[in-house]
């Protein structure tokens, strides 16, 4: 059955065309994002969630997304969705990071030029009939200073048109590297510097807990006099009461906003002040941005949801589309060996040891271990997913380790698994061949060689004679068919284990009968 997909935003019509040319079925219905009980009524419909803004996809919505896999954001700002509750339920949140960020560093300097010059109150004025000539005194750009907060996709893009207008660019962002500012031809300094030296100040950082009122009335008061503010970014960035205030007094000079604490922002306390120039979060609103990010997002929910192809999501490492299938088979060892060693734990586990060696080494490791996760926990807990395992293992104060060595052993891969309890630590190997499929080829140091079957029985005994007879004995006499049977031990005479495939689950008594065959030590039905 073909993926179905919900738009649930205004997404440009170019997302529902490449959905159709992949055989997703999309339904466009940009009105539901904003009536969020016709939305929590149709998620559990769907496979897919394409949005931008407008939809809120709350815990609520998450709890009823019943066959929700991914939700893709057609452009950067993704604090609409709680990704945490998406997460726990293995959905991959994905956005389109650059594709509307041209866009929006152009409405910032275009903010920047309006605010500057007043352009919407001289227009406004002018269309009224007033030829008010002198009441519009704006201020010049070239050789001011410009202080950008948050300086990433769209910051510096805004660095290179603001330096080609001939001003001189600031920066306070953490995460900016000298070498990146230099790059850039931007001086990096600290935020109470930035605040001080600014003729205009613009903000392009996501809203998060440190970032939330960077603009405070104590900022404001280390600002210029008659210096400006341009928030493209995200309402909550600016305390909107405070800049009120300095606009009130003359502190700022003017302000432009295209975004707001509450959107959509209806009667804000900005709305009215001097020479403060709004916008309703246009910013990636330009019909070239629309289409990249429409396009972009509805190819990579594509991808993942055709191919298992991962590209920008935050939950979740990458997996390319040419890598997809080659990891595959990969991703099917890890998540045996997770399954194998996760259905023999009964105490707590404390932490897993990942070791690859060999090609394995070189290829996606943050998605096999992801996987091999997934494969521990699936015993455990009931829905558990790539997406979700990493999270829920950390959650749980299980400690992942994770080591990659160059150095083939007998095999051209080598993966194995170590559980870590109280107890015990118990490690688990395997391999793909070249028919692609998963071996188990080490359990607890003892070499073996085993394809693992939908139903398998995992037996640790003594190596002595007539135990592999009496064993078959009972399974024969019992009715268990005997699909494939494999044997590995540590000496002659010493401790071995047995892994047979069987066809179909074997009955408790007949558990039983074999924990009681001679020399056998430990018996216990595994299932793949
Ligand atoms: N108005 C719109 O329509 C519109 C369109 C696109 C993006 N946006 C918003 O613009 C913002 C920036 O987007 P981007 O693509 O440039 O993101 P980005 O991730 O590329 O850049 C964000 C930058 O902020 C920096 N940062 C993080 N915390 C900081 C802090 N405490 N202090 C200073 N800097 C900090 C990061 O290091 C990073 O360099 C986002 O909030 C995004 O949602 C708005
Ligand atoms: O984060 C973004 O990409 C912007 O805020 C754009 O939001 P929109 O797609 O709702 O216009």
């Amino acid at each position: 059955m073909a993926p179905k997909v919900l738009i649930s935003d205004k997404l440009s019509p170019a997302a529902v065309q490449i959905f159709k040319d992949r055989g997703v079925d999309a339904d466009f219905l940009p009105e539901v994002g904003k009536d969020k009980e016709k939305l929590l009524e149709l998620i559990g419909q769907y496979d897919g969630l394409a949005i931008r803004s407008a939809t809120k996809v709350t815990e609520k919505i998450i709890a009823a997304a019943d066959r929700l896999k991914v939700i893709g954001r057609a452009g950067i700002g993704v604090d609409n969705v709680d990704i945490p509750k998406a997460t726990a339920r293995g959905i991959i949140v994905m956005n389109t990071p650059f594709g509307n960020a041209i866009t929006t560093a152009e409405h910032a300097i275009s903010m920047m030029m309006s605010v500057a010059r007043q352009i919407p109150a001289a227009d406004a004025s002018t269309q009224a009939g007033k030829w008010e000539k002198s009441r519009f005194m704006g201020r010049e750009l070239t050789g001011k200073t410009l202080g950008l907060i948050g300086c990433g996709n769209i910051g510096s893009i805004v660095a290179d048109r603001a330096i080609g207008l001939k001003m001189r660019v600031i920066a306070y962002d953490p995460f900016l590297t000298p070498e990146r500012a230099l790059a850039l031809g931007v001086e990096k300094v600290a935020l109470d510097e930035l605040l001080s030296r600014s003729d205009f100040i613009t903000l392009h950082t996501p809203l998060t807990d440190k970032t939330r009122n960077v603009i405070s009335a104590d900022a404001i008061a280390k600002m210029k006099r008659g210096a400006f503010l341009i928030n493209c970014a995200r309402g909550g960035l600016a305390d909107e009461a405070a800049v009120r205030v300095a606009l009130d007094e003359g502190k700022l000079a003017g302000a432009a906003f295209d975004v707001f604490v509450e959107e959509p922002a209806k009667d804000n306390v900005l709305f009215g002040a001097p020479n403060f120039v709004s916008t309703p979060h246009l910013g990636a609103s330009t019909s070239e941005a629309q289409e990249n990010v429409a396009l972009q997002v509805a190819e990579q929910m594509c991808d993942y949801l055709l191919d298992g192809a991962v590209r920008n999501a935050l939950n979740m490492p990458s997996i390319s589309a040419e890598e997809a299938p080659k990891l595959a088979p990969f991703v099917r060892l890890a998540e045996q060996l997770g399954s194998f060693a996760g259905q023999l734990t009964e105490t707590g586990i404390e932490g897993i040891r990942l070791e690859y060696a060999g090609a394995i080494a070189e290829m996606n490791v943050q998605a096999l271990t992801a996987a091999a996760i997934t494969g521990l926990l699936t015993p455990l807990l009931q829905t558990v997913n790539m997406v979700s395992a990493p999270t829920l293992a950390k959650e749980r104060g299980i400690r992942i380790e994770e080591t990659r060595r160059e150095k083939q052993g007998a095999y051209e891969t080598y993966m194995r698994l170590t559980v870590i309890t109280e107890r015990q630590e118990r490690s688990v190997a395997g391999t793909v061949f070249a028919d692609g499929k998963p071996r188990i080829i080490q359990v607890k140091g003892i070499n073996m060689e085993a394809e693992l079957g939908p139903h398998m029985l995992y037996i640790t005994n003594e190596d002595k004679p007539g135990f592999i007879g009496h064993l078959g004995m009972e399974l024969g006499s019992s009715g268990v068919n005997i699909a494939t049977f494999h044997l590995g031990r540590i000496a002659p005479g010493e401790d071995a284990i047995c892994l047979v495939e069987v066809d179909g689950e074997v009955p408790d008594e007949v558990m039983a009968r074999l924990r009681a065959v001679s020399h056998v030590k430990q018996v216990q039905a595994l299932k793949f």
